[in-house]
């Protein structure tokens, strides 16, 4: 549907969009998976003698995480294994200047394109290929890449505007992520697909359920979702404790969809049967039954790991999004590793993703291997599991 790097040839002057999009603290650009997996498209297209010149961005203006990609060049020059030159303009003089001084098989990162006015309007295709930023760079290349699978829910300039000038193509990154997360939808598995649903967000787990009616004979519940649909079940649980924002608005914004849901899936939807809180600083757990609405609850018990991990084996196809649990603090990481582990140990085709959920492979020290794909995408993974195109990837299939 899309034209890949085996299609570009050797020798072009390339532009080529990544999502180095990462936690900053303090000033501090956090190395994340986003630049090792992006890496192997700019050493492919390095070792093919392109011209290689990447854009990309990083947190939203007036946010902390809004800086400069100063520091990103370097990180990804440890991954590609090969320098990665900066420079801070991303379409004036200086940048051009620098395009036009690349020697073959050299990078050259350009400044945050979110510091380009022009990037951000949430505009056509044809609109944002009428800017300056796109009018002024695309001239200077003979084609366009987009990696960037994990930005690519944005109609933004950097992403859908290129292709109407330059002949686009998927890096690496966008034709793995686009397979993988689009196969819920678009493929037929040899057996029961099992969806493990957690995490914070309850509008985002609601929006893929209701999506995905026909094609998942298993949902498993965890997390802050998990207890929302616990406490329409009956159960006491779901509560805000102290000062906490985690339930009552959720459960006030999706109560009435939950209660639907639940009726008319509940053959195929699990729930928590115990879970887990803290009790003097150290791990306890309770049935669903035995839960006082006090407590604050952080994980899944063993039962319910048990549980599902039944469920799991018998599945073709496993797909996960969010976190059973709080699993950054490891007494209540159980649920999430335990289910990362179960689906590890079957042969089952697998997606893990969410940007957080999927930070628990590298912090349990869990082998990516051992799943089909680990998606590096949040908004996108969630966006593809309900169906909807994405305009960055219908940017590069246009075929007129
Ligand atoms: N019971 C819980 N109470 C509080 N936070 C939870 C609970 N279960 C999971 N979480 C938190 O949810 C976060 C992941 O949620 P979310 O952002 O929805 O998933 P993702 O980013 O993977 O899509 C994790 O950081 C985890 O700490
Ligand atoms: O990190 C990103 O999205 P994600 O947080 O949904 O994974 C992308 O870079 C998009 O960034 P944005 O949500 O500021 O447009």
């Amino acid at each position: 549907m899309f034209k890949t790097l085996d299609d570009i040839g050797s020798g072009k002057r390339v532009l080529v969009r990544l999502d180095l999009n990462s936690p900053v603290e303090d000033g501090i650009v956090k190395d994340n998976r986003r630049f090792a997996r992006h890496a192997r498209t700019v050493r492919e297209l390095v070792e093919a003698g392109h011209r290689v010149v990447v854009i990309a961005h990083q947190g939203r203006p007036g946010r902390d995480s809004f800086v400069s990609l100063d520091q990103h060049a370097d990180l990804l020059a440890e991954y590609v294994e090969t320098p990665v030159a900066f420079v801070d303009d991303v379409h004036g003089e200086a940048a051009v200047a620098a395009i036009r001084d690349l020697g073959a098989g050299e990078v050259l990162l350009l400044e945050n394109v979110r510091m380009c006015e022009d990037e951000l309007p949430e505009r056509s295709p044809t609109e944002h290929a009428d800017s300056e930023f796109v009018r002024s760079l695309a001239p200077e290349f003979d084609c366009y890449v987009n990696d960037a699978y994990s930005a690519a829910h944005r109609s933004h300039a950097s992403l859908v505007g290129f292709p109407r000038h330059l002949p686009a193509y998927a890096g690496r990154v966008m034709e793995a992520e686009y397979e993988a997360n689009t196969s819920i939808a678009n493929r037929e598995f040899d057996g029961p697909v099992t969806m493990v649903l957690g995490g914070a967000k309850a509008t985002d787990v609601i929006d893929v359920m209701s999506a995905l009616d026909e094609g998942v004979d298993n949902y498993l519940l965890g997390g802050i979702v998990g207890e929302l649909f616990l406490r329409a079940a009956g159960y006491d649980v779901g509560y805000d404790v102290g000062d906490g924002e985690l339930y009552d608005h959720q459960w006030a914004d999706n109560e009435d969809r939950i209660r639907e849901l639940l009726a008319e899936r509940a053959d195929r939807i699990r729930l928590p049967v115990d879970l887990a809180y803290e009790r003097d600083e150290e791990r306890a757990e309770v049935p669903v039954e035995g839960v006082e609405k006090t407590q604050p609850l952080l994980d899944v018990g063993a039962t319910t790991v048990g549980d599902y991990g039944e469920v799991i084996e018998d599945s073709a196809a496993v797909f996960v999004k969010g976190a059973l649990g709080v699993f950054e603090d490891e007494r209540f990481a159980d649920g999430t590793v335990g289910i990362l582990e179960s689906i590890a140990s079957t042969d089952c085709f697998s997606v893990i993703g969410g940007g957080d959920t999927s930070r628990a492979i590298e912090l349990y020290g869990l082998d990516e291997d051992y799943f089909s794909h680990v998606s590096i995408a949040g908004g996108a993974y969630v966006r593809a599991l309900t169906g909807q195109s994405l305009p960055g990837v219908e940017a590069l299939s246009r075929d007129d």
